[in-house]
């Protein structure tokens, strides 16, 4: 016999502290759940206020206006006749936990307290919210009046980690963090006979990690047996974060539905109709038996509801779904839509006109200006092939015309000719005609509004005016000047670019006449200044502060250069741009030195290190939490193939060298997308000091150690000195 039953999980583009919007979101996801004929439907972590609402979790009003919310969300008649679980924080015996409200046709059947809260990296939960006291532990709760209103005298119902039982099943909630956790609630509540387990996070986006989340959930469920209903938030919701999405059901392990993880619409249910008799076969295992009949007893809060289809009324056309195949994208397909999602939001939630870019001709700025491209993209399939209302109505806006406007791209492109801005802004005995001709050849491809002008009348006047007032001539080093003179002089340039980024990034919509044909908004409004500092320069500190690099926003300050490289190669085939090809072959150089016949400013040079070591270094420091001397001593495993351990001290010296002084730089760096675990984000994700005494101790470790090595702490590698002979 089976028995049947379909479920539905979501992925909401969800805004924090946008009551209205998320309520609407939340209620068209139960609309469209019960359209697909589901008895259940689950959404995100703290899907009413919105999960990034941080500081603002600690006033009343964020909670007040949750409970608000939630009493006009239920009492819609879209709500009635299904199984609704909503997140939402919670105040009880004045502590704020972080919960889910299960309810059935307005009546709160529980409130399920999150028990495994996350604090790493980007998380800071424990500031907000406490741990609910512990498993199985379940209290009375009063409901506010909004509520009892609303219920027609509903005056409490049970909160804490209890479970749902409906006449056909049982159903169990999990929390983001809790499915990390080593022993995740799921497991003990699915021993104690729950067959549904949901899942609602609020999980951001880094490269390579839904792998870690699907074999997350594929463990959970193939070890106890179980159906799994994973949904997150999807999208920008105010900071640097994207969290993508990837709603999912699964079943004993076996995936039978997969959402996006990146996309524009604001509301994707995912459904799948599924046998609870499947769960009940694959549990029958002995082995499993032994252990569940010893597991403490969950409460089980009852509701007179049916999930599954009356057995007795059998529907034909009701079928099991299929397995499929998890989808995994390649790192460089989650560059390219991962950051131009969050592009999206944000340019159309901070009400702004569109993007400037400076230009350069290097890869950075290139790749940069590939993310807008991209979002491009997005934009069009969505606005204009898919015809979605929500994008079509922004896109418009931002466009600058009116609601009404009949006007539709024809392409990307013509989407980027109306809201992306680039300038290559040059110096005419520093910038080479090769970078000057390759920003002009992208732009044109991209359909960006570009401007090529040269700053040398502003840099003149800078140093002449810095002559007159100290009667002093800075020179550059190959003039004669001295290493502070040749990098003051470079700064100047640097820092005047973002001047004038700024200027035109006021008043170009000016400048083109925006919104003068829309009569509903005369403020023409500014356009965001975009980044393109990228990870590995932002840990080495190989920036000026306050130059380019201080943006409005930054879509690849989380990516390294290496992953820049490899998304800029899949970039040239997947979105037919052959010119990309010619960023890739140049040489990095930040053309601030005038360039000689026999001298060209580069980039791995200048930093003394190469992106691909800094990368190492990146990963070892954060992601492994190594301090110089583990630093060394790995390295002197990783790389003791090429060099000796005293050339690896050099190196891990001179890299900890140059992060020291220039941390600094990390406490203004422009807010950039969150990509990587090693990311030097300090606002956020990277507490550290930005004062450091040099690690004087560890050094002096390392050097007794080399003295102990004798002859063999400078021995390089037999292999690698015949390869080195071999280049010269
Ligand atoms: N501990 C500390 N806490 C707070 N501030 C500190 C500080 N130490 C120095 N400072 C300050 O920091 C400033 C020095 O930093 P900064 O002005 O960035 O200048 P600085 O780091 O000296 O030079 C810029 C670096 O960026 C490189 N670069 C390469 C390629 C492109 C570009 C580009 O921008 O296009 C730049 C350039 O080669 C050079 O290595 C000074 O004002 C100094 O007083
Ligand atoms: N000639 C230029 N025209 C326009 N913008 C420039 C120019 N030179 C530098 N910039 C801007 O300043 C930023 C920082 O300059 P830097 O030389 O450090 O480049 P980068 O980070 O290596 O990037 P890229 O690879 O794009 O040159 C660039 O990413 C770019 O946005
Ligand atoms: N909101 C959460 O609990 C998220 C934590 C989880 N480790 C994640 O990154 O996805």
């Amino acid at each position: 016999m089976s028995q049947l039953v379909t479920l539905a999980t979501c992925s909401l583009n969800q805004f924090a502290l946008d009551f209205e919007g998320n309520a609407r979101r939340i209620l068209e996801s139960i609309r469209q759940a019960k359209a697909a004929g589901a008895s259940l439907r689950i959404g995100p972590e703290l899907e009413i206020t919105g999960y990034g609402c941080l500081d603002h979790f600690l006033e009343a009003d964020t909670t007040t206006q949750a409970w608000e919310a939630l009493a006009m969300i239920l009492a819609n008649p879209v709500c009635e006749d299904i199984l609704i679980d909503i997140g939402m924080p919670v105040w009880h015996k004045n502590v704020l936990y972080n919960c889910r409200i299960i309810s059935y046709n307005k009546e709160i059947l529980l409130i399920r307290p999150k028990l495994h809260l996350a604090n790493d990296g980007n998380y800071r939960e424990m500031r907000y919210f406490t741990p609910w006291k512990g498993e199985t532990i379940v209290e009375d709760f009063y409901l506010p009046p909004a509520i009892e209103k609303l219920t027609a005298g509903q005056r409490k119902c049970r909160i804490g980690d209890a479970l749902i039982q409906t006449r056909d099943t049982c159903l169990g909630t999990e929390t983001c963090e809790e499915l990390f956790t080593p022993r995740s609630p799921g497991s003990g509540a699915g021993l104690d006979g729950c067959e549904i387990i949901s899942n609602s996070s609020g999980s951001h986006h880094e490269l390579r990690k839904l792998n870690t989340r699907v074999d997350l959930i594929r463990q959970e469920t193939l070890r106890s047996g179980g159906i799994y209903l994973y949904s997150n938030q999807q999208g920008c919701d105010g900071d640097r974060l994207y969290y993508d999405g990837s709603a999912m059901i699964i079943v004993n392990g076996r995936i039978v539905a997969q959402g996006s993880q990146f996309s524009l619409s604001d509301v994707e249910v995912v459904t799948a109709t599924v046998d609870l008799e499947d769960v009940r076969s694959y549990r029958s295992i002995k082995s499993r038996a032994m252990q569940a009949s010893h597991q403490k007893a969950y409460e089980r809060v009852e509701v007179e509801l049916r999930l599954s289809n009356d057995s007795d009324d059998f529907d034909f056309d009701l079928k099991p779904s299929p397995e499929i195949s998890a989808k995994f994208l390649l790192p460089e397909e989650e560059i390219a839509y991962g950051p131009a999602c969050w592009l999206w939001d944000y340019l159309r939630r901070s009400n702004q006109a569109g993007f400037f870019l400076p230009l350069s001709g290097g890869i950075d700025s290139c790749a940069t200006a590939i993310l807008v491209h991209s979002m491009c993209r997005l934009v069009f399939k969505d606005a204009v092939e898919k015809k979605d209302p929500q994008v079509l109505k922004d896109l418009l806006r931002i466009a600058g015309e009116p609601a009404t406007s009949s006007w539709r791209p024809k392409n990307p492109q013509e989407i980027a000719t109306k809201i992306f801005h680039t300038a290559y802004l040059g110096m005419e005995t520093n910038s080479s005609a090769d970078t000057r001709s390759r920003a002009k050849e992208l732009a044109s491809d991209l359909g960006s509004y570009h401007l090529d002008l040269n700053i040398d009348t502003c840099y003149n006047a800078v140093v002449a005016l810095f002559t007159t007032v100290t009667n002093f001539v800075p020179k550059y080093k190959m003039y004669g000047g001295t290493p502070a003179t040749n990098l003051a002089l470079q700064n100047i340039q640097a820092r005047l670019r973002m001047v004038l980024s700024y200027l035109f990034a006021q008043l170009l919509p000016t400048v083109r006449g925006r919104n003068a044909k829309n009569p509903d908004n005369s403020n023409p409004g500014g356009l965001l200044v975009l980044g393109s500092a990228n990870v590995d320069e932002s840990l080495r500190g190989y920036l000026t502060k306050y130059d380019c690099s201080s943006a409005d926003i930054n879509p690849i300050g989380g990516i390294s250069k290496t992953d820049l490289k490899r998304f800029i190669l899949w970039s040239s085939t997947n979105f037919q741009l052959p010119i990309l090809q010619s960023f890739i072959d140049a040489p990095p150089t930040a053309e601030l030195e005038p360039i000689t016949a026999d001298y060209t400013q580069s980039d791995e040079a200048d930093m003394s290190m190469s992106y691909a070591e800094l990368s190492v270094y990146g990963t070892l420091r954060k992601t492994y939490k190594l301090g110089p001397y583990s630093m060394w001593s790995r390295l002197t495993h990783q790389w003791g193939d090429k060099l000796s351990p005293q050339q690896v001290y050099e190196k891990v010296r001179t890299f900890f060298w140059f992060y020291g002084i220039n941390r600094h730089k990390m406490t203004t760096i422009t807010p950039s997308y969150h990509a990587e675990n090693y990311s030097p984000d300090d606002n956020r994700f990277d507490l550290r000091p930005f004062l450091y005494p040099g690690w004087d101790w560890a050094w002096k470790k390392v050097e007794g150690r080399l003295a102990a090595m004798g002859e063999r702490a400078t021995q390089i590698p037999q292999h690698a000195e015949d390869e080195n002979k071999k280049s010269v």
